[in-house]
């Protein structure tokens, strides 16, 4: 398989239950065209971080089709998957940070594990570290970090690897107003490098403070909000 250069998300017709329960998706329809910026809303329980799973391949629907980066999901083995979820980078609500890796370390994984090596990212880890403010914190280890912190360590991991695919589940939710601007900024700037990025928030200054497209889900099914544009 050869990965598409196109960044584009498309979801047709998605429904979603989990085991036996009832459908917490119906008939999603959601195009996220290639370098497009998209903000995602909805009241608790809405379905939000549920669609957001089938948008990073960590669920697959019950009906529906889900084309990524041009190809059509369900066709793929669990290798070629993975491989497109690598290029996918993801903020979720609980960090899933790796407790016994420093702060650094976890920020390089993805580049690890893409088998960079170590000496050619120092520079660029310890720059993004430095940005989002936790340069000081470089060796300190997940559970000494505040929640604030932690959410920060997470977006650095997300974007170290300059993903084709950004999405962030509530990303501001543990940090105050000016660490929230600074890291919508860090997520606009991987927008204009051709990220096509997808974020779920309540935080309706932030959406005020960077017009963008915003999509509402209620009930499990889609609203479209304010016109679309990409971040320039
Ligand atoms: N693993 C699961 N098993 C069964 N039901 C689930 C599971 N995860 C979510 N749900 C149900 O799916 C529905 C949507 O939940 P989801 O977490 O996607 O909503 P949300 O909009 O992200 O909520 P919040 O804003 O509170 O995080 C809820 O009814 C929830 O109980």
């Amino acid at each position: 398989m050869i990965p598409s250069d196109d960044n584009t998300l498309e979801l047709h017709r998605v429904g979603l239950r989990y085991d036996r329960g009832p459908e917490v998706l119906s008939n999603i329809d959601l195009t996220l065209p290639a370098g497009s910026f998209t903000f995602l809303t909805g009241p608790s329980g809405a379905g939000k971080s549920s669609l957001l799973k089938l948008c990073y391949l960590s669920l697959m629907p019950t009906r529906g089709l889900i084309n990524l980066f041009g190809q059509d999901v369900s066709t793929l083995r669990q290798n070629q998957l993975q491989v497109l979820r690598r290029r996918i980078g993801v903020v979720l609500q609980d960090f899933r940070l790796i407790d016994h890796l420093s702060v650094f370390e976890n920020v390089a994984l993805p580049l690890r594990v893409a088998g960079k090596p170590r000496d050619s990212y120092i520079p660029d880890v310890t720059e993004l570290l430095n940005w989002v403010g936790l340069g000081h914190r470089m060796n300190a280890l997940p559970p000494t970090l505040s929640g604030g912190e932690k959410q920060r360590c997470a977006i650095a991991r997300a974007v170290i690897a300059k993903p084709d695919l950004l999405i962030a589940d509530e990303p501001t939710g543990n940090v105050d107003p000016e660490i929230g601007g600074r890291l919508l900024r860090l997520f606009g700037e991987m927008n204009r490098m051709g990220a096509t990025v997808l974020i779920a928030t309540h935080d309706h200054g932030l959406i005020g403070e960077f017009p963008a497209r915003t999509v509402h889900l209620r009930d499990g099914e889609l609203h479209e909000g304010l016109g679309s544009m990409v971040v320039a």
